[in-house]
């Protein structure tokens, strides 16, 4: 038996919302207040919001009331397996903790009467600060196997088999009013000899099979980003492209991938012991990743072409078994990416693209070195005999140069508007609002907006817990996604807010970038981020593909004062109306611009076109201090 061989998993764990509970949605007083008195005696850091009696809080919760998070809770969304013993402690299901190095040994955490979570970590290598995730980087190559050396027990989560039929595959949501005014993006292409744009999916002349699936999937147009990029990758050109959220980058690459690879008949096959996939696709996280797979099985639904995605918290050999099945195109997150090919099962001899999503995001945070060594991994071929293709809605200025260093001199820098610019289908509002007065404000808002979607951003893990937790005592239908919780319980979140059933999904930024999910009309920033790039992708998780969206976001100046500068940048450029008192934040100089003092707000361009690209092709593109702080939650597996 090879080491990836392993037991199947039992299945996924059930969800059961509160039923019939629609309670939050009315007056104040019906929120389930008074049960316990907020913030005041002993509870549970997090609580499931899965009782089938409608009552969020287990007994001893609501005997004391109590939000003072007890355990590194990771329980919120759970059946009734209790995941906590009754002290609290944890108990084992699955032989699945602490495989994340301890992020859920802390134990301990209250929320403090001024409003911040203060986890009390024991030695048991507990929660390892802000860059947990980032302490993991590549280091998915142990993580699945046995736990021999007693701390990294087996990965066996294998996720629910997807539905074959056509519906589910081909279900999209419709494109909104706005999608039309699209074609009034300027665009903006540089490079030498770009190809000319095609006007229709027709220009861009799919076989009959790709033809067909673009249509079932609802496609009707190209997107900006598609007219320009199809035909650039077509062309067998390098690719840098930068196109505002929610605006179609996904089918920009994909689709061009899969005409190529059928137009040359490749055809996936089983009969070999290692898979040589044609095309590399590598995203930041895995539920963005597990979207992209889904894009391209959709596309290539019917064909001889075979996707296959790979990512941490699922069981290794699940995966190398579907890899053996027959390989085109690997979808990955990069950890895990490296890992199936250190173990022998995919060769790189034959690849042909390689693709970065949220390239800027790849090549940010101090993980360049995992990048170089995936792509000085055997046998990659080297960028002149590659097609290297990023995709992006942000690019700094230095992720711009650093990207180069993967392109071919000549590649092409596409431009859909305003690189880094916000969503303008999304509506910005900002809450001037202490951290103390957080949590009244967001029941206040989720009052108004009742069942419809709604993502709350969220600085850390242990908030987003709090923060579901709280919103269920509150009888609000919620559930949470962050770094912490187990693959299975991230991917039923998704699912449950996806379905409705919980209308509201609170994240870290682990679920900032890049995900799909139909009719989200608000997203509120509870803590703003400290990147403004990253506050540019939360906020297009609503207005997408042409609908429009609301984002709220909670402004305390003692905490927030560094990012008003850009903040009023962006909310200009999306000609958005600036509040008269960010202005004052700005000018009265509790807005900082040493966060980040080497980074441009934006870059308005390709960097090529500013003088100083060439010059600074040294200077290390990593600043360690943003690196930090925006890692939280991004995960290199
Ligand atoms: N030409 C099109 N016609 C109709 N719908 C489209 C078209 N292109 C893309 N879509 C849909 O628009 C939605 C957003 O696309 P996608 O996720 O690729 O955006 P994105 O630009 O990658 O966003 P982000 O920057 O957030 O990653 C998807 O549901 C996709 O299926």
């Amino acid at each position: 038996m090879d080491d990836w061989e392993e037991e199947e998993t039992p299945t996924v764990t059930t969800y059961s919302p509160p039923e019939g509970n629609d309670s939050w949605k009315s007056e104040r007083s019906e929120f389930g207040r008074g049960r316990g008195g907020r913030g005041r005696g002993r509870g549970r850091g997090s609580e499931s919001s899965n009782h089938t009696d409608g009552d969020s809080w287990n007994s001893s919760a609501r005997e004391t009331g109590g939000f003072r998070g007890r355990g590194r809770s990771r329980g919120f969304g759970r059946n009734n397996q209790s995941e906590f013993s009754e002290n609290g402690n944890e108990v084992n299901e699955n032989g699945f903790r602490g495989r994340r190095g301890g992020g859920r040994g802390g134990r301990g955490g209250r929320f403090r009467q001024d409003g911040e979570w203060s986890g009390q970590n024991d030695s048991r290598g507990g929660y390892r600060g802000k860059d947990e995730e980032v302490l993991s980087a590549g280091g998915d190559q142990n993580q699945d196997k046995d736990g021999a050396d007693g701390e990294r027990p087996r990965v066996t989560y294998v996720p629910p088999t997807l539905p074959e039929d056509e519906d589910s595959i081909f279900s999209h949501y419709e494109t909104g009013i706005n999608f039309n005014k699209y074609d009034e993006i300027l665009v903006d292409v540089s490079g030498l000899n770009p190809p000319q744009a095609i006007m229709t999916f027709e220009e861009a002349r799919l076989c009959e099979s790709l033809k067909r699936n673009v249509s079932k999937s609802g496609y009707v147009k190209p997107t900006p980003v598609q007219k320009h990029g199809i035909p650039i990758i077509s062309a067998g050109r390098d690719l840098m492209a930068c196109a505002q959220t929610g605006s179609g980058k996904t089918a920009a690459f994909l689709l061009p991938i899969l005409q190529q690879l059928m137009a040359d008949g490749v055809a996936a096959s089983h009969f070999s012991d290692i898979q040589e996939p044609e095309a590399l696709i590598l995203a930041p996280t895995r539920d963005l990743i597990n979207q992209i797979f889904l894009e391209a099985r959709k596309f290539s639904f019917g064909t001889c072409v075979r996707p296959v995605v790979v990512y941490g918290g699922v069981s290794t050999g699940h995966q190398i078994r579907e890899i053996m099945r027959g390989c085109n195109v690997l979808c990955g997150t990069p950890g895990r990416l490296m890992d199936v090919i250190g173990r022998g099962k995919v060769g790189l001899s034959k690849l042909r693209y390689l693709v970065l999503d949220e390239a800027d995001r790849m090549l940010d945070m101090g993980f360049e070195p995992e990048m170089r060594k995936l792509v000085g991994s055997p046998g990659m071929p080297s960028k002149e005999d590659r097609q290297t293709l990023m995709f992006s809605a942000t690019y700094p200025e230095d992720i711009q140069r650093l990207a180069a260093d993967f392109l071919k001199t000549d590649y092409l820098f596409l431009a859909v508007g305003i690189v880094g610019g916000a969503c303008s289908d999304v509506e910005q509002k900002f809450v001037q609002v202490s951290k103390f007065a957080k949590r009244e404000q967001l029941l206040d808002l989720l009052k108004t907006t009742g069942l419809e979607r709604t993502m709350v951003f969220v600085e850390t893990k242990r908030l987003a817990d709090f923060i579901a937790a709280f919103l269920c005592q509150e009888n609000v239908p919620t559930t949470s996604i962050h770094g912490d919780r187990e693959q299975r319980e991230r991917e039923q979140a998704l699912a449950d807010f996806r379905s409705g059933k919980c209308p509201v999904l609170v994240a870290t930024s682990v679920a900032a970038r890049g995900l799909d999910i139909p009719d989200v009309q608000h997203v509120v920033n509870f803590d703003l981020p400290k990147d403004i790039d990253e506050y540019v992708h939360r906020i297009g998780r609503t207005g997408r593909c042409g609908n429009t969206g609301r984002a709220v976001s909670f402004f305390d100046a003692d905490v927030d004062g560094q990012l008003a500068r850009s903040l009023v940048t962006i909310l200009s450029k999306a000609q958005q109306e600036v509040p008269s008192w960010l202005e004052e934040c700005v000018f009265s100089g509790s807005s900082s611009s040493s966060y980040n003092p080497c980074r441009k707000p934006f870059a308005s361009t390709d960097s090529r076109k500013m003088g100083s690209f060439q010059d600074n092709q040294n200077q290390s593109a990593v600043q360690p201090a943003a690196a930090a702080a925006a890692a939280e939650e991004e995960e290199w597996e």
